[in-house]
């Protein structure tokens, strides 16, 4: 087998302002994997690609240089021979380097078996839940299930209310029937009043906020009793490691953060309403499906997003969330932040829904030639 990697820098051509700072680009890595293999039907042209991307972002993921350094590493372990399949155990600690990894073989298997990615997914949970009952005879006709879009949140970041309510109305009209709202960067108070003018001015949209770790313990108690009733939940009220806090929390709570810096056990163990899924944090979209699943066993919903990454991950959270049964509005429809991308859309948002590609694989893997 055959690895590259491929540098990228995408600016963001609206800045995500958030309790954190602002987002303003995203630099990452392509990982391009080549095989000769001996599958049973071979690609027309003899080998089957696979594409992964490594888009880290420090305090869900490693920094960039380390995700650089142990991907190159593992580029020239897969050129000497080794299988990359055996190199994932070694990334466990650099959750976007392995993300790249996990995404580019997850392509090159469900490219090789010519079916959608979020298909192969579906199918591969099933098997590593399931190892004893899954026929691999009867399973795919099991699942066939076509899934052909996922319901996805917008994305409104920290603003004062009067723009605020005039993004929202925007989102509203383009069709968006779930908000999310970042807060936690003004005073409480501000932020309660935020809520309460979108909430009024959309009566039919749900909407969810995202205060990004910023709140005490008595500031988080405080939000939720004033503006909880108008939420489906709070994202991350509490820093990341405050599991005793965040379980003591009455409202709905959502983790986001906690899930890249916990045992996702000791998460689930808060119960929390949801459990917000970003593959880039958690290490795949292999890892990210598993995950979903146990949330579910728990009776937590589970929502997919993304670290704002490019064209080749974020299609590959939106099969992460066709993989989901009955998934709920995920935060996917970030391509609209972006002033470049990798490569086409090839899962476009529109009324509040992104679109599954149904191609094989993930569907992106022209886009390594896409800026010569
Ligand atoms: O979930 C969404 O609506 C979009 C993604 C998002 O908010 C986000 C994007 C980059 C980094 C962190 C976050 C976050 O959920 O906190
Ligand atoms: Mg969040």
């Amino acid at each position: 087998m055959n690895a590259e990697l491929r540098p990228f820098s995408l600016p963001l051509s609206d800045p995500l302002d958030t309790a954190r700072g602002t987002i303003e680009r995203r630099d990452g890595l392509l990982l391009r994997l080549e095989t000769e293999d001996t599958a049973a039907e071979p690609a027309p042209e003899g080998v089957t690609v696979g594409v992964g991307e490594a888009t880290p972002l420090p305090g869900w993921t490693e920094h960039y240089d380390e995700c650089e350094s142990v991907l190159a590493d593992a580029a020239e372990a897969v050129d000497g021979g080794a299988d990359p399949a055996d190199l994932l155990a070694d990334l466990d600690s650099t959750s976007a380097a392995r993300h790249a990894l996990d995404l580019a073989l997850a392509d090159l298997h469900a490219s090789r078996d010519g079916v959608p990615l979020y298909r192969y997914l579906a199918e591969y949970d099933r098997s590593a839940s399931d190892p004893e009952t899954t026929d691999p005879e009867t399973a795919d006709s099991d699942l066939c299930t076509l899934v052909k879009s996922v319901p996805v949140n917008a994305t409104v970041g920290d603003a004062g209310v009067e723009e605020t309510v005039a993004e929202a109305e925007r989102a509203a009209e383009a069709g968006f029937e779930c908000l999310k709202l970042k807060v936690g960067a003004r005073p409480l108070s501000a932020d309660v009043e935020r809520v309460e003018a979108v909430s009024e001015a959309l009566p039919a949209v749900e909407f969810r906020a995202d205060a990004n770790a910023a709140w005490t313990r008595q500031q988080a108690q405080q939000f939720l009793d004033a503006a909880g009733d108008r939420l489906a939940y709070v994202e991350q009220p509490l820093p990341a490691t405050d599991l005793a806090g965040l379980a003591a929390l009455s409202g709905p709570v959502a983790l986001d953060e906690t899930l890249a810096a916990v045992e996702f056990e000791d998460g689930l163990d808060a119960n929390p309403e949801a459990v917000v899924l970003k593959p880039m944090a958690l290490g795949g979209p292999r890892r990210a499906v598993e995950l979903a699943e146990r949330a579910r066993e728990e009776g937590i919903s589970p929502v997919v997003t993304t670290t704002i990454d490019g064209a080749v991950a974020r299609t590959a959270a939106v099969h992460v969330a066709a993989a989901i049964p009955d998934v709920p509005a995920c935060g996917l429809a970030t391509r609209k932040l972006l002033e470049s991308d990798l490569g086409p859309d090839i899962a476009p948002v529109a009324d509040g829904r992104a679109v599954v590609p149904q191609g094989a694989g993930n569907g992106t893997a022209d886009t390594w030639g896409y800026h010569d």
